[in-house]
Order: C-alpha cells, then sequence, then structure tokens
C-alpha cells in the first residue's frame, strides 16, 4: 500500500451515494434445515439480499490500490466497502470500521477493514473472517465489497469462500476476480518466478502443492476473469501486445484490457456487476475456442468441444468432471501427464432442451441448468491449468459419455 494509513482513519472518498434500481437481486432463501445463517439479517423470514465482492489481486505494485481509488470517485450509484489487507499490526480493525453518515453526502468514509499482514490465504480464515464478519454487522449502509488482496495471494484459495453457499457465501457472492498485472515486469515475473529469495521462501510456505514454475503471478492470471494490463504508459505497442498475447495463452477465458492508472474504460458489467460465477455465457468461451497454445510454458487455456449429449449421460459427465477436478485423474485407462486445473467453464446443451452451465475453481464445480437453447449447438468445456492441453481429456471423455 502506497498510504502511511497506520495512525489515521483512511478516508477513501466516496462518490454521491444513490441506490441502484437496476442492480442484481441477487436471492437465496433461508433454509430451515439448516442452521440459521451466521450473518443474516435478523428477520429470518425474508430471503437475504446477498452483496457482491469483487477480488482486486495482483502482483505488488500493480497498481490495485489505484484501481480502487478510481472506481470508488467514478459515478456507478453504489455505495462500496473495501476491504484491504497487508497492513501494519498496529491497526485497530475496530477504529477503521468506518461507516458513511447517512446525512453527509460529501467525504463519505467508507466502510473499510484492513486484514492483517502476510498471505490472505491464512490470515482470511481468521482475522480476515472475522473483519468481514464485523463489516457485515453494518449491511444496509453498502451494497457492494471490493477486497484487495496482497501480491502474494493466490486467488484459488479465496475464491471459495465466498462462491460456497455457506459461511460467508451466505451473505456474499463472488461476483469477479480482477488481476492487475504490471505491463513492464510480468513477462519477467511469468518466467523467472518469483522477485527475490524471501518472496520465494513465502510463496513456497503458502504454495507447497504448486510446482516451481508456477509463478504467483500465473496463478493470479489463470483465476482471473478480468486482467487489467496496467502501465501501459512504460512500454511501447509492441511489446504490449506480446504482454497481452501472453496473458491470453495462459487465460483464454478472462477479459483483458489495457490501462493507464488503472482507468478501465467501463465499471459496470466489465469490473462491477461481472456474475462471473452465475452465468457461463458464449461469450465467456469465445476466446477459448481457439484451442490452446504453447506460448506459456506453466499454464494453458484448453478447450474441448463435442455435440449436445443425451440425457443418460449427464451422470457420465459428471463423473468425468468429479474425476479430473477431485481426483486430479481421468477416468479410464488412460496415460497423461500429471496436470491441476484451476478453472473451468463449461456450457453442455442436452439433447430436448436444456443447457447445463459449468462452473469450477480448483476442486470445486457446479452445474446449474440454463436456458434452452438451439438443438444443434456444441457443447464446449474451457478448462484453465497445467496440462489441460492434453489429448488424452478428449480421449477420456468421450470414452466415459460411452456411446454418442
Ligand atoms: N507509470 C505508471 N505508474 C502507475 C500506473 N498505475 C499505478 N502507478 C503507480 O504505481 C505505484 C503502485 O501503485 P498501487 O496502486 O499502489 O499498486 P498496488 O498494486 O496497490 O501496490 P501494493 O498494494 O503495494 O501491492 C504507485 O506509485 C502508482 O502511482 C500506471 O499506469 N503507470
Ligand atoms: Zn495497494
Amino acid at each position: 500500500m502506497d498510504a502511511d494509513l497506520s495512525d489515521e482513519a483512511p478516508v477513501l472518498v466516496a462518490q454521491e451515494e444513490r441506490i441502484n434500481p437496476t442492480a442484481p437481486q441477487q436471492t437465496t432463501s433461508v433454509d430451515e434445515d439448516d442452521e440459521p445463517p451466521a450473518l443474516a439479517t435478523t428477520d429470518e423470514d425474508q430471503p437475504v439480499q446477498k452483496v457482491p465482492i469483487t477480488i482486486v489481486t495482483g502482483y505488488l505494485g500493480a497498481g490495485k490500490t489505484t484501481l480502487l481509488n478510481y472506481i470508488l470517485t467514478e459515478e456507478h450509484g453504489k455505495k462500496i466497502a473495501v476491504i484491504l489487507n497487508e497492513f501494519g499490526d498496529s491497526i485497530d480493525i475496530e477504529k477503521q470500521l468506518t461507516v458513511a453518515d447517512e446525512n453527509s453526502i460529501e467525504a463519505k468514509p467508507i466502510p473499510f477493514v484492513p486484514l492483517a499482514n502476510g498471505c490472505i490465504c491464512c490470515s482470511v480464515k481468521d482475522v480476515g473472517v472475522a473483519a468481514i464478519e464485523n463489516l457485515m454487522e453494518q449491511r444496509g449502509k453498502f451494497d457492494y465489497i471490493l477486497l484487495e488482496t496482497t501480491g502474494l495471494a493466490d486467488p484459488g484459495n479465496i475464491a471459495p469462500l465466498f462462491w460456497l453457499d455457506d459461511g460467508l457465501g451466505s451473505t456474499i457472492f463472488l461476483d469477479g476476480i480482477v488481476t492487475l498485472v504490471d505491463a513492464k515486469n510480468v513477462l519477467k515475473s511469468l518466467d523467472e518466478g518469483y522477485g527475490d529469495k524471501a518472496d520465494e521462501e513465502r510463496y513456497a510456505e503458502d504454495h507447497e502443492h504448486h510446482s516451481p514454475l508456477l509463478t504467483t503471478a500465473h496463478l493470479q492470471i489463470s483465476h482471473a476473469d478480468v486482467v487489467l494490463v496496467n502501465k501501459a504508459d512504460l512500454i511501447n505497442e509492441e511489446d504490449l501486445n506480446k504482454v497481452v498475447e501472453r496473458i491470453r495463452s495462459i487465460n483464454g477465458m478472462a477479459k483483458i484490457q489495457t490501462t493507464t492508472k488503472s482507468q478501465v474504460p467501463k465499471l459496470e458489467g466489465f469490473i462491477l456487476d461481472l456474475q462471473a460465477y452465475n452465468d457461463v455465457t458464449d461469450a465467456d468461451l469465445r476466446f477459448a475456442s481457439k484451442g490452446h497454445s504453447h506460448l506459456d510454458r506453466a499454464i494453458t487455456t484448453s478447450t474441448m468441444k463435442f455435440p449436445a449429449i443425451r440425457h443418460d449421460q449427464i451422470e457420465k459427465l459428471d463423473l468425468f468432471l468429479r474425476t479430473i477436478l477431485w481426483e486430479d485423474e481421468l477416468p479410464g485407462n488412460f496415460s497423461f501427464e500429471p496436470f491441476e486445473i484451476h478453472r473451468l467453464k463449461g456450457r453442455v446443451p442436452v439433447k430436448g432442451g436444456k443447457m447445463l452451465l459449468i462452473q469450477g475453481v480448483r476442486n470445486i464445480y457446479d452445474v446449474n441448468e440454463g436456458k434452452t437453447t438451439e438443438p444443434n449447438d456444441r457443447a464446449k468445456i474451457v478448462l484453465i491449468g497445467k496440462g489441460v492441453g492434453q489429448e488424452a481429456f478428449m480421449e477420456s471423455f468421450l470414452a466415459t459419455l460411452g456411446k454418442t
């Protein structure tokens, strides 16, 4: 963080407060059999409207805080609470949790929670959860949360905290992950691994299950729904294109935008209200349709395309997903190199009318039914990760489905 916020309450300036009447009504009903959700509103008969959270991640100094400040000063009609981590221990969480004064419009402090030092993968589970729960007690005073994570955070560990429908996910839903990269340095970080020795050691402690070729930059890019290639002013156009191409080869699903000072051309639908973990649109899978590339040694995007499946093959599809995501194996007797799946999205039409929408982050996945579609729609499953371009994926998948 740039600003020294250690002895003063942070004042990130709010824009004029307006409720957006067109905001999506994310609702979830309280199931009477379940324990009452810890963070729900007091009236349990009312459906709980979940608050969207956007995770802003990116390497040290990439421009995350610059983006947050930009968002907070732009017109978007939202009351945004900001959660920052990487602050000193001296910060008193209670003191920092400033909530807007309903009567004053100008220079309203935004609900604000600093997280403890260190990797959010670990810290979010204790201090972070407490801070967010604290924040959620102020429900109604904000309608959006932005979470800036430390430069070393692995979004794959954070995302499930908000994506799943229990715990924090009962009142918050993950809207999307925005990753900032520093245009000038990102290729170097992707090629060389971590900055210095200390970085490398911290990383190794936090991510012992990953191979050394996978840098934090890889993890942040592979999980991103949007990648901002920031500091575009520092390199020429040709080099900038190379950066975009490399990122596209790692993550074929993310929207990629070059920026200077994190100034994105639009917020709504691009940074905010992405709904990246609910819907799976054609557009999401469009860029990935060109197959996979070998530009990056560690992480690639790969697309499996096949015809609509039959109703009796849905269970087989599920078996395939379970096996690749839970067991890191391909079903059937196929030889394959070890692989690791970070992100998965799919649109699979079922003959007779429905469309299965598949979402996965690491070993967690979710299948929903989407709108009926054209009968000749082809199915697409896009995988982002290590080793996902192997032909054995398709062979194993077709064998698992059985005769079509
Ligand atoms: N030249 C240039 N500088 C930028 C740009 N965007 C941000 N900066 C500067 O880069 C520095 C780091 O920006 P921050 O927004 O603090 O980056 P961050 O990702 O929040 O940094 P950490 O929280 O330390 O990880 C600041 O001095 C910014 O003013 C850009 O597009 N071009
Ligand atoms: Zn910052």
